[in-house]
């Protein structure tokens, strides 16, 4: 089941050097109740992405439907189903407490006020907030007001969270407790699709990761390679006669990437694949257990982003 479905999304904005695709040809389905990771260099189209999907950016070309609604016809009703936080934009008021700012965007969101405060206080604990509640939201550090923000996206219990660097500015302990606290939300159903460039972050919550480059799409890790990873695997380069030889072993998965022909096949199964290929006179050019890690991937795939 999906809750975001793109298709042929591009946007192109205007600039002082003529037009600029920061989108382009996106065709991308989201998983409901997986964390989705959007990775790639500055300026690679995900605060873009993100912001088409919820109705902040117009959408040039394609379509976008939040579960099943259309982004472009009914963008109100879409909208209601997502929480969104962009990077950078702390949708706060700075001049009203903690306690204040959730209070008001609670009534401006229509949630009953009968359910508000306790929606209130079960935010705050969640996002470890409850001491600094009558503080006001200028005094709050850095960090904290990123909590706070996030804490206004979570009031009013949005199905979908759209967060744009959610771990930007918070310290190794928050940045934790926020993963988990994300990790349980998708556990409970919730759909969240975030960009960070904090690698290690997100290879320990993500479902799959996608790389984007210059506005395209050129690196998809499902869920179901990643939830495959705590096997052991053997990872091979190999010679092929006939690629039709292979299509049939179901122990050795292909996993082709940009500049790399890679089979993998779980150590248990090894000694048979070993057999299977030498009886096939297909050659093993090389063979390893070492995985690249994600930032291998990442530094190889997006290079340098002026290219
Ligand atoms: N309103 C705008 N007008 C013109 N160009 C824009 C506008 N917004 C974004 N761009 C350009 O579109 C491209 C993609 O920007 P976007 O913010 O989507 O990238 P990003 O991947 O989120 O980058 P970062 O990792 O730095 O946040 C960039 O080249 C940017 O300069």
């Amino acid at each position: 089941m999906y809750s975001i479905k793109m298709n042929h999304v591009t946007k192109t904005y205007k600039s002082k050097n003529g037009p600029f695709t920061a989108v382009n040809d996106v065709t991308l389905q989201i998983e409901k109740g997986k964390i989705t990771a959007l990775l790639g260099p500055n300026g690679s189209g995900k605060t873009t992405l993100i912001k088409m999907i919820c109705g902040l950016a117009s959408i040039d070309q394609g379509t976008i439907f939040v579960n099943d609604i259309d982004v472009k016809k009914k963008r109100k009703k879409a909208v209601h189903q997502i929480g969104c936080m962009l990077e950078g934009e702390r949708n706060i008021y700075y001049y009203l407490t903690v306690f204040d700012n959730l209070k008001y965007f609670g009534l401006l969101n229509l949630i009953p006020k009968q359910t508000l405060h306790h929606r209130i206080q079960q935010i705050l604990k969640l996002l470890g907030l409850e001491e600094k509640k009558k503080e006001y939201a200028a005094n709050l550090s850095r960090g904290m007001q990123q909590k706070l923000a996030l804490a206004l996206v979570l009031l009013k219990d949005p199905d979908i969270l759209l967060l744009d660097e959610p771990t930007l500015g918070l310290d190794v302990q928050s940045s934790n407790d926020l993963l988990t606290m994300l990790r349980k939300m998708a556990l409970n159903g919730k759909t969240i699709l975030l960009t960070s460039h904090q690698l290690d972050l997100v290879e320990k919550i993500s479902d799959r990761i996608i790389f984007i480059k210059n506005g395209t799409i050129i690196e998809d890790l499902q869920s179901k390679e990643k939830e495959q990873d705590n096997q052991q695997y053997v990872y091979l380069d190999l010679n092929i006669p006939n690629q039709q030889v292979l299509q049939e072993l179901e122990h050795l998965i292909y996993m082709e990437r940009e500049n790399e022909r890679i089979w993998k096949t779980p150590l248990a199964h090894l000694p048979e694949i070993l057999q299977y290929l030498k009886d096939q006179q297909v050659t093993v050019k090389n063979l390893t257990t070492q995985r690249k890690s994600l930032e291998q991937i990442f530094l190889e795939l997006v290079g340098d982003s002026n290219d």
